[in-house]
């Protein structure tokens, strides 16, 4: 095992990667607290301040992908498309088939200059989840209940709010709505059946509603639907822990590019065509299943700079005052105060794991998407 290896397995890395993250963190949620006053002033000015300090948030978890990890992930797509990525307002609709496939995006997002101002149709539980949530709320990530009865109202009024956003965004639409466990899958071609709708093996049938209201109201404001399909080689399932011990995934993306104009209006028409896009995604699936490989050719995207260097400033910020104080306190030599820190920071690494496990499909899988209902 080289040097490197033996660093990342180290517990004690992961307990300073954790310690930066969160104080970095928290410290990024207050000054977003301090542009409450911004919004009134001056709205353009504020949101263009909060996707930077978003930024400062996901791109730590960016820079643990591609730098700590180096994770490289392939890129299928038409190079004539590549171009426009990032470049103009996209909603991303992704499979939602592993715990971390938000991070892959996220990792997209940065190498098309898009990570700050990175959208995503949440659900609302997420927003109370430190850091990242909170983080959230100031991005204006569409927060939803999964509840039609609610959401028919709140989400097009979030959405609304994007159409004027003052830098390019792409927004994430899981239209599946819930992460792929076997008893989903079975339950959801269930209904496929009662609905007459072909079977797919390797997605949960899309939930239409939400796509709909999101074209609906987008439309003069979103140039295309980017279509992606994402998958590991030798079946590999990326987790949070993996890519924290620096577990190096081989990830495979087919990213495809659909002006928004092709999409129909009519809400049963806009759903029959999702259905049929889900088909389409379940087929590319299945030829990277057997073939190891999606349609068209790979395009390079090299990863970028921007997360290491804001990860490595952060980590000085947020170190070196760590550091002064473990000093002061071991030559304090005061019992209760070591007690008392080492109390806080078995709290504070607690909070981390939580956090962890929220994107963990064993630890917090909902029960949306359990039963033939909307529940
Ligand atoms: C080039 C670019 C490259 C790279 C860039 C890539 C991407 C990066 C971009 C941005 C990244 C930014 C941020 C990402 C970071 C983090 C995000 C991470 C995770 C968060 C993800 C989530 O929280 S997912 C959960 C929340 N989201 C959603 O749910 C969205 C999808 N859902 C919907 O759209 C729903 O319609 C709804 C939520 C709006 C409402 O739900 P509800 O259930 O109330 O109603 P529905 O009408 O949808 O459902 C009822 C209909 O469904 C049928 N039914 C019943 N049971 C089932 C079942 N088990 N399965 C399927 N369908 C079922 C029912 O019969 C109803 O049918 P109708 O015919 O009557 O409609
Ligand atoms: C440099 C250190 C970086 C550490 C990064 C730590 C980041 C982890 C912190 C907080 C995690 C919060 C974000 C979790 C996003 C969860 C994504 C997700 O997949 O949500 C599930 C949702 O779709 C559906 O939920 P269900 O399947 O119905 O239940």
């Amino acid at each position: 095992m080289g040097l490197g290896e033996c660093l990342k397995s180290q517990v004690l890395c992961h307990v300073l990667i954790g310690y930066v993250f969160l104080a970095s963190g928290l410290l990024i949620n207050l000054l977003q607290l301090c542009t409450l006053p911004v919004w009134w002033l001056n709205k353009s000015l504020a949101r263009r301040i909060n996707c930077r300090l978003g930024y400062c948030i996901s791109s730590q978890a960016v820079a643990l992908l591609d730098w700590w990890s180096g994770t490289e992930c392939t890129l299928y797509t038409d190079p004539k498309m590549y171009p426009l990525f990032g470049n103009e307002n996209g909603i991303v609709v992704l499979n939602h088939s592993f715990e971390i496939d938000f991070l892959f995006g996220w990792s997209f997002c940065e190498r098309f200059g898009v990570l700050g101002s990175s959208k995503a149709v949440v659900k609302k539980e997420l927003a109370y989840v430190p850091v990242i949530g909170w983080m959230w709320y100031f991005t204006e990530l569409v927060f939803c209940t999964r509840k039609w009865e609610e959401d028919r109202i709140t989400v097009p009024q979030s959405l609304q709010k994007l159409r004027d956003s003052p830098e390019n965004f792409l927004l994430l639409l899981y239209c599946e709505g819930t992460r792929f466990t076997a008893q989903k899958h079975r339950i959801s071609m269930e209904v496929a059946e009662k609905k007459g709708l072909p079977k797919l093996k390797h997605h949960l049938l899309p939930r239409t509603k939400g796509f709909w209201v999101t074209v609906q109201n987008l439309r003069g404001s979103v140039a295309a639907v980017y279509d992606l399909t994402l998958n590991f080689r030798n079946n590999e399932t990326p987790s949070l822990l993996g890519v924290l011990r620096g577990k190096k995934y081989h990830p495979a993306l087919y990213v495809r590019r659909i002006p928004l104009e092709s999409i129909p209006e009519g809400e049963a028409e806009c759903a029959a065509w999702l259905h049929k896009l889900y088909q389409e995604k379940d087929g590319f699936q299945e030829q990277y299943i057997q073939t190891g490989r999606y349609p068209g050719p790979v395009v390079s995207a090299p990863r970028r700079l921007g997360p290491l260097i804001n990860w490595l400033c952060w980590s000085a910020l947020v170190l070196f005052p760590l550091g002064a104080f473990l000093v002061s306190l071991l030559s304090s030599g005061s019992t209760l105060t070591i007690l008392a820190s080492l109390a806080f920071c078995y709290g504070a690494s607690l909070l981390f794991r939580w956090m962890i496990g929220q994107t963990e499909i064993s630890s917090t899988s909902s029960g949306y998407g359990n039963k033939v209902n909307n529940s």
